[in-house]
């Protein structure tokens, strides 16, 4: 199976548990590899035959901006299910990194895996 990544993708988000949490969007950090087959696309270059990371990239950031969690697992598993259902993406796995949430530094998060890799 290839693979399609989208690294570093920065989307500011209403999430947390907490009550100042809910007050302001703070950054999140996604990371994603998306598991496809890239050869039709490198037969015929074209952007219709290739999973486009530029669309998924404003998918997630509207997904993002139309939503409000309390947890990065639920954003988390949102954003995978809107993936796979949208982009019939067989699997994928995603890093959701909320930067400084615990200490100046310190990241934390999910990683999720979601869907069966194809050999
Ligand atoms: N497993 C999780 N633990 C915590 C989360 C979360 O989303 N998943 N969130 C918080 C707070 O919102 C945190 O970001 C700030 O205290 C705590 N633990």
């Amino acid at each position: 199976m290839d693979i399609v990544f989208i690294r570093g993708l920065r989307i500011d988000a209403i999430i947390g548990i907490h009550d100042w949490e809910k007050q302001q969007r703070r950054p999140l950090l996604l990371d994603l590899e998306l598991g496809c087959d890239i050869r039709r696309a490198a037969a015929t270059d074209q952007i219709s035959d290739a999973l486009d990371y530029a669309a998924v990239t404003e998918r997630l950031m509207q997904l993002v901006a139309d939503n409000r969690f309390e947890l990065v697992e639920t954003l988390a598993e949102h954003c995978a299910t809107c993936l796979r259902e949208e982009f019939a993406i067989p699997w994928l796995r995603l890093t959701l990194n909320k930067p400084d949430a615990v200490g100046a530094g310190v990241a934390v998060g999910v990683i999720i895996e979601r869907g069966e890799r194809i050999p």
